[in-house]
């Protein structure tokens, strides 16, 4: 997978150097080029931004930057993928959807956003073309939103998580159900012991512990996943046993 980031931060990106991400780059399991929109200005002042239109505070950005950078960034087969708090809420589903993808264009907004006919323009000219909020907070950017849609996509590409068994059982996964507890030695920690089941050795008794905490988890923490819940997708083993 081809993923281009688009930002006047690209210094931002730095932490898509390390780790997992890092090590899918040097692997050639991820190319992964960063971008820095000034490059595509033709002023002196290198500007990529203005007054916005209707008045109101802040600035907006230029829409005739954005489209030379991303005619030439996007390519034939780039899916744009633009970062805003006005976005549809990004989930599990969005990043397994675009991992599925040859070429994602990340573009980071700064000011009060970049100019609606950007988006307006790829999607007019049959382009795929997301706009995707990370949560119900303002951030000053887009660039953290990319960082985060680029660490959920990247970790699902093949080869890039070592024992690819972990991300079956991982919150929000095929079953919708979030993680259970996790224990590790010692057995006992200041004064805390771990759950007796764990220490069985009886596999399908830990199965059914680790589904029925996923379950109480999930009815505690967020209600809301319930109603959505693939029982289809959880093993009816565990259920059953
Ligand atoms: N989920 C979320 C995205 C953002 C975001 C994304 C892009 C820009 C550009 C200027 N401000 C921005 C904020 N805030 N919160």
């Amino acid at each position: 997978m081809r993923v281009d980031v688009v930002t006047v931060f690209p210094d931002y990106l730095a932490a898509l150097d390390l780790s997992l991400i890092g090590k899918a780059r040097q692997a050639g399991l991820l190319d992964l080029r960063v971008h820095d929109l000034r490059d595509w200005t033709t002023d002196r002042h290198r500007t990529v931004d203005d007054t916005p239109f209707g008045g109101g505070a802040g600035m907006v950005m230029r829409p005739d930057v954005w489209g030379t950078a991303l005619d030439d960034v996007l390519g034939d087969d780039g899916h744009l993928v633009v970062p805003t708090p006005s976005g549809e809420v990004f989930t599990q589903r969005h990043a397994e959807a675009l991992a599925t993808e040859e070429h994602l264009v990340f573009a980071c907004g700064r000011y009060e956003g970049i100019d609606a006919r950007v988006a307006e323009h790829y999607r007019a000219s049959g382009r795929r073309v997301s706009e995707l909020s990370i949560g119900d907070y303002v951030l000053n950017g887009g660039e953290v939103a990319t960082l985060v849609m680029v660490e959920a996509v990247g970790r699902l590409l093949p080869g890039v998580v070592g024992n690819p068994e972990s991300l079956v059982e991982e919150s929000h996964g095929a079953a919708g159900l979030l993680e259970y507890p996790v224990y590790t030695k010692p057995p006992v920690w200041a004064e805390h012991e771990i759950p007796e089941v764990l220490l069985s050795g009886h596999h399908a008794k830990i199965a059914r512990w680790r589904r029925d905490r996923a379950l109480e988890r999930t009815a505690t923490r967020r209600p809301d996943l319930i109603a959505a819940l693939d029982v289809a997708a959880l093993d009816k083993h565990d259920l059953a046993t």
